[in-house]
This record gives structure tokens, C-alpha cells and sequence, in this order.
């Protein structure tokens, strides 16, 4: 699974309260029906409503991640065992935690938690981290993939204007598992950059694909 999407587009087909595709699965499945028809090679979705309609319709693995809104609090990806398992028996092939010391300082309890989705799921675990620190972390704790995802989004990250390309370099070097770069992806040059000069194993795109009204603005803001 994790070797067909060597060299793959992955795109991410989220919604969020507030946007036009929210609040129905059929919107989504509408999403990743596009981004089949031009090419990608991988689907990442949030929840299972949206990744039981995405698996009965298009026949490209999933990444599934639970990352619905609480009441005000933060979120944090796939935040324990239920959740996971709810991923799981919706259909996802891979499974992304929020990996980042900021969401789960207790390297033991990330261990236990890697552990249980591998061993009682069966299913391969992709760690979403921030840093180099977080990503040798998780490789130790047992992740089969680690993803740029977090990448300035913790208070000790710097948000990059584009992706990340630096640190997946640096990753790539520094860990044996697979490298994914993900975060602020929107241009053809930074996925060949990521994928074919500094070795990520594939790209996650989300906004630049599935936001139109961000694409919207950035046409209006050059008038
Ligand atoms: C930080 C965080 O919570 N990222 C989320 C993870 O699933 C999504 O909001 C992003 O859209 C996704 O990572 C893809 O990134 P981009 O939309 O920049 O292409």
C-alpha cells in the first residue's frame, strides 16, 4: 500500500465548518472523484462519513485522519485508539496521528498508541510531525511513514511561505522510513522539487486543490 504511492500525487479533500463542501460526504466523494479522474494516486480524508463514501466510490487508497471540531478546544489528529478505529472500519488503508511533542509529549504513550493501531487494526500508521526531532521520534516509535504536515503549525516552527522543502530534505537523510511533504504545496515546481531533487517518497495537496475560493483570491489579489 504504502509503495503504490511512491511518486504519487496524494490530495487531501477536507472541509471545514464555515466552507461551501461542508457537511456532506457527497461533496467529498465529488473531490477525490476529481482528483481520480486527474491523476492522483492517493486520497486524504477526514472522518469516517467522508471516507465510507470515498471507499465505496473510488478505488484509491485513503489516508484517513479524525480531526472533527470540538466545542473551542484544539484539535488534534486522530487523538486516540476509538477514533482510529472508527478510520479503520470505515475503510482507510493508512492511518495519520498528529505525531508533534506539542499534542503527545509522552513518547511512551505515542509508542503504546502506535502499537495498538498496527497490532489490533492491522494498519500502517503515518505520523504527522513538525520538526526533525519529532520525525526521528516517531520512526523509533514504530510509524511507517512520517509527514511534513505539522511544519509550522507548532509554536517552535517557522511557517515556511511554501512547503517545507528543507526539512524534507533533512528528513529524508536523516530517517529509513518514507517521507511524505505536505503543507502549502500549490505549485507543479515544489512537488517536482519534493519529489524528484530531494527524495519524498509523495506529495499531500489540499488547499491549492480543494479550496476554490482560496484559488479565487489568489487570481483577485493580483488585479
Ligand atoms: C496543519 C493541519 O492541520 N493540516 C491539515 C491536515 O490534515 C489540513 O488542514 C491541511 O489542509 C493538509 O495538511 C494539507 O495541507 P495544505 O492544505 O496546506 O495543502
Amino acid at each position: 500500500m504504502i509503495e503504490s504511492l511512491k511518486k504519487k500525487l496524494i490530495v487531501s479533500c477536507q472541509a471545514w465548518p464555515g466552507t461551501p463542501f461542508y457537511g456532506d460526504p457527497r461533496l467529498i466523494r465529488a473531490m477525490a472523484e476529481s482528483a481520480y479522474n486527474g491523476g492522483a494516486g492517493g486520497i486524504r480524508a477526514n472522518g469516517e462519513d467522508d471516507i465510507l463514501e470515498i471507499k465505496k466510490n473510488i478505488p484509491l487508497p485513503i489516508i484517513g485522519i479524525y480531526k472533527l471540531p470540538d466545542k473551542g478546544g484544539k484539535t488534534i489528529i486522530t487523538p486516540d485508539f476509538e477514533s482510529a478505529k472508527k478510520l479503520a472500519d470505515a475503510g482507510a488503508d493508512i492511518i495519520a496521528i498528529d505525531a508533534t511533542i506539542e499534542a503527545r509529549p509522552d513518547t511512551e504513550e505515542l509508542k503504546q498508541f502506535i502499537h495498538q493501531i498496527k497490532t489490533e487494526l492491522g494498519i500502517s500508521v503515518m505520523a504527522d510531525i513538525s520538526n526533525l526531532e519529532e520525525a526521528i521520534r516517531a520512526e523509533t516509535s514504530g510509524v511507517d511513514i512520517v509527514a511534513t504536515t505539522m511544519a509550522g503549525y507548532t509554536p517552535y516552527t517557522t511557517k515556511t511561505d511554501g512547503p517545507d522543502l528543507d526539512l524534507i530534505e533533512s528528513l529524508v537523510k536523516k530517517v529509513k522510513i518514507p517521507v511524505i511533504g505536505e503543507g502549502r504545496f500549490s505549485k507543479p515546481e515544489e512537488v517536482n522539487d519534493a519529489i524528484n531533487l530531494r527524495g519524498a517518497h509523495s506529495v499531500v495537496i489540499g488547499t491549492a486543490i480543494t479550496a476554490p475560493w482560496e484559488i479565487t483570491n489568489r487570481f483577485v489579489r493580483a488585479i
